[in-house]
This record gives C-alpha cells, sequence and structure tokens, in this order.
C-alpha cells in the first residue's frame, strides 16, 4: 500500500504537485493519469524518495522510502528506463542491484527470461531500442519479487505485441495481490489495464475512483436505434415521454432510457429494430467531458456554483487541463 498525505513539491514559483491526499490498494492496478506536466512523475519520485517533499507525507507500507532495508524488495519502480550504465550489459546491470538489495544472482536469470531478454542478456545497455529498454527497466523492477510496483509510461517505445505483454503482466501481478500502480497520459491504454484511476491535472486530484465509476460520473450514455419504420419509432418514443435526437443516416440516440424499455416499447408497437445498441464514452471521451467542464467553468466569470478549493492560477498558456472540475454529485 502507498499513502499519500498532502503531499506537495514546489520547484520555486511552480507547485508541481499540489496537497495530493490518495491511497494506492494491493490487489488492483490503479491507473495515474493526467496530461503532461500535471506532476505524475514529480509525484512518483517523491515516492521514491528520489525527491524531498516541500510539504506532506508519503509511505510505503508505513515507511518512509529511505526507512526500508534493501528497498527493492517492497517496492520496484520503472521511471526512466534510460537512467542505467549504458556500458554495462544487461545481466551485468541487473547483477548489480541484485548484489546491493541482497538478491540472489539467480533471481536475474528469472527476470531476464519473464521481459524476454535472454538471448540479449551479455548484449550492453547502450544498443537497446527504447523498447528493450523499457523491458530491461520492468525487470530491475520485478528483481526483488516485490509486493508493490510502480511504472512510470510504461508502454512508451513498446510495440503492439509489448503492450499487450506489459498489459497482462500488470494485470497478472495485481491478480496476485500486489499493489501496482502506472501512470499515462494515454486514456485508451488505461481503460484497457487500470481498475481504479487517479487523476490529477496541474498538480492536484481531480478525481480518485473505479474506472467504471469514473466512466459512469463524467461520460453521456445513451442508446442508438435504427428502425426501417423510423417515423412510428419516433412517434412511439415521443408519445412515452422519451427524449430522441435525431443523429443522421437514420440513427437516434436516446437519454434517458435503457434498451431494455425501448426494445419494449418497440415491440409493443411490432415496430422493427435493426439496431438498439447501448452506448456507454470511453474513457477518453470521460477525459474530453472533464476537459470541457473545466473550460466551461472559465468561461462563466460570473458562474454562481460552488468555488472550487484553492484555485491555482491559470498558467500560461491560459486555463490548465482540468482546472475547476467538480465531480457530479451521485446519481444525477
Ligand atoms: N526539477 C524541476 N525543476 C523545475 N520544474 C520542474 C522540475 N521537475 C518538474 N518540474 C515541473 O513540474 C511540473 C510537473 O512535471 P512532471 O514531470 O512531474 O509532470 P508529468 O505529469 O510527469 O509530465 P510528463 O507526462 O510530461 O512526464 C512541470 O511543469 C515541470 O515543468
Amino acid at each position: 500500500m502507498i499513502e499519500l498525505e498532502g503531499l506537495t513539491k514546489r520547484y520555486g514559483e511552480k507547485v508541481a504537485v499540489n496537497n495530493l491526499t490518495f491511497t494506492v490498494r494491493p490487489g488492483v492496478v490503479t491507473g495515474f493519469l493526467g496530461p503532461n506536466g500535471a506532476g505524475k512523475s514529480t509525484t512518483m519520485r517523491m515516492m521514491l524518495g528520489l525527491d524531498n517533499p516541500t510539504a506532506g507525507d508519503v509511505r510505503i507500507d508505513g515507511k518512509h522510502y529511505a526507512q526500508l532495508k534493501d528497498p527493492l524488495t517492497y517496492i520496484g519502480a520503472l521511471l526512466d528506463a534510460k537512467a542505467m550504465h549504458g556500458g554495462r550489459s544487461a545481466f551485468n546491470h541487473l547483477l548489480c542491484l541484485a548484489q546491493s538489495n541482497g538478491i540472489p544472482r539467480s533471481r536475474v536469470h528469472e527476470v531476464l527470461d519473464t521481459v524476454g531478454l535472454t538471448a540479449v542478456a551479455r548484449k550492453k545497455a547502450k544498443g537497446f531500442s527504447l523498447g528493450m529498454g523499457q523491458r530491461l527497466g520492468i525487470a530491475g523492477a520485478l528483481l526483488g519479487d516485490p509486493e508493490i510496483l510502480m511504472f512510470d509510461e510504461p508502454v512508451n517505445g513498446l510495440d503492439p505485441e509489448g503492450i499487450h505483454w506489459i498489459r497482462n503482466l500488470m494485470k497478472s501481478l495485481a491478480a496476485q495481490g500486489r499493489t501496482v500502480f502506472v501512470s499515462s497520459h494515454l486514456m485508451s491504454e488505461m481503460a484497457l489495464t487500470a481498475d481504479h484511476l487517479v487523476v490529477i491535472g496541474q498538480g492536484r486530484l481531480l478525481a480518485d475512483t473505479s474506472m467504471s465509476d469514473f466512466i459512469r460520473e463524467n461520460s453521456r450514455s445513451y442508446v442508438r436505434l435504427r428502425s426501417p419504420q423510423r417515423e412510428r419509432l419516433l412517434d412511439v418514443v415521443h408519445e412515452a415521454g422519451i427524449t430522441v435526437v435525431e443523429a443522421g443516416n437514420g440513427t437516434l440516440e436516446v437519454d434517458g432510457a435503457t434498451s431494455e424499455r425501448l426494445g419494449e416499447l418497440a415491440a409493443q408497437h411490432h415496430l422493427v429494430l435493426h439496431e438498439l445498441s447501448p452506448q456507454q464514452a470511453s474513457l477518453e471521451e470521460a477525459f474530453m467531458q472533464l476537459t470541457a467542464e473545466s473550460v466551461e467553468y472559465h468561461a462563466h466569470a460570473d458562474h454562481q456554483g460552488p468555488p472550487v478549493a484553492d484555485p491555482a492560477p491559470p498558467g500560461p498558456g491560459g486555463p490548465g487541463w482540468g482546472e475547476g472540475w467538480q465531480p457530479r454529485p451521485k446519481g444525477e
């Protein structure tokens, strides 16, 4: 488990991480999302004791990173895949890490095998492609067989087979009961991998929620209908007091009624349907919604809604991603 409490990092005037409080729990993959510059890497560096917080605290299984004996056996991390001694072979790079953490040499062979680098184990890391470097970094994270794993943008540079592999690896590590924390700005990738989401923008927490709740609370769901008896279907749906939107190509989109209700209505009136499909916005769309709401917030200076706690000043490029966003009340 990783616990953050009021974690804050300032670089001069710049607040890179702003009062973050959340817990990363075992048994699930937690996605850490935010656009470039949101503060993800800075947060992860503080988790690993590579940067000191300006304020607040972060604990790994109740301890500060510096208090962990043989830290690689508690927490394994892939931060910057290129941050290794390029003149060393993959095997020697891992062996050095193992020896300084009380990990047996045999484990080096095991993790090289897990990440598929056995054949190039004696080659110097500086000759590795970005994808091979990522795999070597992941091998380093797995070396101590830790209960907590942290990956910063792990799919960078991986080909589709590699992306599929890392996705399955993260899921299987979580299924073994480990804590898996993975950052990304690729929302579509996270939708396939993460069970839980922590979203930050401009260093501040925007959401800490399950993937399914995040999508449900932030995106539109509707039912798409197509019928050769379109006009009659429109009448029937209107008569039932349901709002319907004509979406072009003969397609109708219905908010506020389930596909079951619409299917039954059509059957009662003996209408033929060629399509009856519930649509749920993807994570990508949910993020766009989040951004759109923040822009709208700024567009209305006389907005009378609840004030946003501790609003940060807009950056040089204007209002920031997710700024002013507030979760919708449940049940809305
Ligand atoms: N050493 C530093 N000195 C000054 N500013 C920094 C430093 N490190 C990070 N920052 C700033 O802090 C903010 C957060 O950066 P960070 O790298 O943590 O974001 P990120 O979410 O990981 O972004 P990316 O996806 O681009 O890696 C950025 O505005 C960045 O410019």
